[in-house]
């Protein structure tokens, strides 16, 4: 466990590069793992949770190395021909390993059992249990719909047509998921649009996937049994990281910094908008598109931030960005107002009470709701907390670890992190990059 104290710092300067963003990593290992033959991946994240998934692959067939590059290659077995796995799949931290998986699973002819670490073993998995169930799968899980459990997937699984309950790139995934070893047609109907990775990326292996309308809602149908083609990926970096570079440069005086190869994917760009809201300084340099995705360099210069009304249409776009908001918004001159967030609730940790106690803590003002949380700002100046320096408890959660960091920048006595490690989760270059740019 550990922990470190982080302190106000000069301004964020130079070119940076975040890693490679973790929900196309994923998506890149577990369908060339399905693609008949080789794949290879640039620029694939190496966190804890992407190598999880890179584990779980290779005990269900696949063949995945690391070159001395750092290119990975995948050799894929096919849809219909994953092997039973000897031992547990153990997810360690990661839900979206979790969930994507138990779809893929559900349309093959085994069992396999999940596990995973404290904070995954408590998060919900009914949500993905509900409509594999509705597809034949199998389920033993705790009560209440958690891991460890254990899974006998259908074959054949039978298609369905789902509607979304609640607004989830990883329920959405798994359904479509167990749907390309489906006869047949399965779909998702989507009423509040997420991250669309999993339809663009099925679509470049080659599946045969279809986007339209049904009653204004999104309608996504995978045809199986499907076939993917091996294919050369270029993951670009991760939004999600690069939030919290973006929230730093803002609040730290004489901050402009650059910060390389940010993937900017309107369904993950919200924090962007959100903090040109608040009147930050963010520009989109150089817009290209890398591997089917889009991409720019974001120039990101210190702001007089204005606390805000953030659209909660936003939040499916910037779903794993609040914690980092909720920091900028700490910073800002007036109030910021979030609604619409239960599902921080269900994350890693509970984001909205865990970053209320951790910022107020910090010495910043926060009311919390059932939904979302009241900030009132500081008007730009440090963060007081108590005399010696605040400690705050990271739940085995990488964005609570990272944001409080960012926190510790723009604090008059610092913050100190009781636990950094689980950073490795998503972002295992954090420090040193943080430590290079405030030099
Ligand atoms: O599909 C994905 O890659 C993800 C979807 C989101 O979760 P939900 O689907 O639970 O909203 C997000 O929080 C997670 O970090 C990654
Ligand atoms: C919620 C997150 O990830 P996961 O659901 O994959 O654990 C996250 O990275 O913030």
């Amino acid at each position: 466990m550990p922990a470190h104290t982080f302190h106000t710092s000069g301004p964020l300067t130079g070119t940076i590069r975040v890693p490679g963003d973790k929900s196309i990593s994923h998506r890149a290992l577990m369908f060339a793992s399905l693609a008949v033959g080789e794949s290879t991946i640039d620029g694939l994240l190496e966190g804890e949770d992407v190598l999880a998934t890179a584990s779980a692959m290779r005990q269900l067939g696949a063949g995945i190395e690391r070159g001395d590059s750092g290119t990975w290659r995948v050799h894929g077995v096919g849809a219909g021909s994953l092997l039973e796995p000897r031992q547990a799949l153990n997810m360690g931290n990661s839900g979206t390993s979790t969930r994507l998986l138990m779809g893929l699973l559900a349309s093959q002819g085994f069992s396999a059992t999940f596990t995973g670490d404290a904070s995954l073993s408590g998060r919900p998995m009914n949500r993905v249990i509900e409509p594999l169930s509705q597809m034949g799968a199998n389920f033993e899980a705790s009560s209440g719909g958690t891991l460890p459990l254990t899974l006998r997937g259908a074959l054949p699984a039978t298609p369905i047509t789902y509607r979304l309950p609640v607004a989830s790139a990883q329920v959405k995934s798994a359904v479509l998921l167990a749907g390309l070893n489906t006869p047949g047609i399965t779909s998702v109907i989507e009423p509040i649009a997420t991250r669309d990775h999993t339809e663009r990326m099925l679509a470049g292996f080659g599946a045969h996937i279809e986007i339209g309308k049904q009653d204004g809602e999104r309608l996504i149908s995978i045809h199986g049994e499907a076939d993917l083609t091996p294919q050369c990926v270029v993951v670009p970096g991760d939004p999600s990281s690069a939030a919290f570079f973006i929230v730093a440069a803002l609040i730290v005086p004489g901050s402009d910094i650059i910060i390389e190869n940010v993937g900017m994917n309107t369904t993950r760009a919200g924090i962007v908008h959100a903090l040109r809201q608040m009147g930050g300084s963010i520009d989109e340099l150089n817009p290209r598109d890398v591997g089917g995705e889009s991409v720019a360099d974001l120039q990101v210069r210190h702001s007089a931030l204005t606390g805000a009304d953030i659209d909660p249409a936003l939040a499916p776009s910037m779903i794993d960005e609040f914690p980092a908001l909720f920091v900028a918004a700490s910073l800002a001159q007036g109030t910021t107002r979030t609604s619409g967030l239960e599902e921080l609730r269900v994350k890693e940790s509970d984001r909205l009470s865990v970053m209320a106690e951790a910022l107020t803590l910090a010495g910043a003002r926060v009311e919390e709701h059932d939904d979302g949380l009241t900030i009132h700002g500081t008007g730009g100046d440090p963060l007081t907390g108590t005399p010696e320096s605040t400690s705050v408890e990271t739940n085995l959660d990488h964005r609570i670890a990272m944001s409080m960091a960012v926190a510790g920048l723009a604090s008059r006595s610092g913050v100190r992190v009781d636990d950094t490690a689980p950073i490795a989760t998503s972002f295992p270059t954090f420090m040193d990059l943080l430590a290079g740019a405030t030099q």
